[in-house]
């Protein structure tokens, strides 16, 4: 059985992506906010609404910050932020309820999502995926590299030149393959359940379209950035 070993250069990749994923977290005042103020469903989508414009400024530092991206096409910056901003904070969001948040925050947070106008039907598909998640007990380094895997994913909507994409998306893959290897010897498929996740990710992104849709037909409105990133409005 080959000895899986991480070379000097991956462990040099993964340090900066999780220093990269750790520095950019949402500001305490704004996840503080949701123990503050009262549960009406408006108050409820303007608090998602808030951390979701906040998410999305913490995600596209993060971006910024994968070795090689900001030498890509400044359309298909775009257009890999654009088509992944979704997955990236369902991805977020969910490792947050599976980290159980300080004292109660949790609860808070799914009490908030659960009366926000979003339907029922969005709701299994979008806890279910929370679970799957928590149930993973994902390292931080696995975390990150699966945020960055996610973000590199070549055949999104309007990317040129894919390839340039794939060779930043490659060796992601290498390490966090090497990584689930030698962290979780018991469980060889360990990482094709990590990127079963991603397929997983795919599906709620046709439910959150729905679920834009939804909230649009009621008259709420969104942040500049989201209805940018989102192209709604
Ligand atoms: C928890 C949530 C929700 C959110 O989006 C909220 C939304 C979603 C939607 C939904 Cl409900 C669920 N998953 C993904 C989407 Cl994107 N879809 O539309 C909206 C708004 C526009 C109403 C955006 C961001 C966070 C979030 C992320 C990280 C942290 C965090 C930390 O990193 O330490 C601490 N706190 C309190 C966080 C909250």
């Amino acid at each position: 059985k080959e000895k899986v070993k991480i070379t000097k250069e991956q462990q040099a990749l993964m340090k900066v992506v999780v220093e990269a994923y750790n520095r950019h977290q949402i500001p305490q005042d704004v996840a503080k906010k949701l123990l503050q103020e009262q549960y009406s469903e408006e108050e409820n989508f303007l608090l998602l609404t808030e951390m979701a414009t906040s998410q999305v400024q913490v995600l596209v530092e993060f971006t910024k910050n994968i070795p090689g991206f900001l030498s890509l096409n400044h359309e298909d910056q775009i257009a890999l932020l654009k088509g992944s901003a979704v997955e990236a904070m369902f991805l977020r969001s969910a490792q947050v309820f599976s980290r159980k948040m300080p004292n109660g925050h949790t609860e808070v947070l799914e009490e908030r999502i659960r009366k926000s106008g979003i339907s029922e039907e969005f709701m299994t598909p979008m806890f279910n995926f929370y679970k799957s998640i928590g149930e993973l007990h994902m390292m931080q380094e696995e975390q990150a590299l699966l945020t960055a895997i996610a973000i590199l994913t070549p055949d999104r909507p309007y990317v040129k030149d894919q390839q340039a994409v794939e060779r930043l998306q490659e060796p992601m893959l290498d390490v966090l393959r090497k990584l689930c290897v030698l962290q979780h010897p018991q469980e060889p498929q360990y990482f094709a359940r990590l990127l079963g996740r991603l397929t997983e990710l795919r599906t709620l992104n046709h439910y959150h379209a729905e679920m834009l849709t939804s909230w649009r037909m009621n008259d709420h409105k969104f942040t500049p950035l989201l209805c940018e990133i989102w192209d709604v409005e």
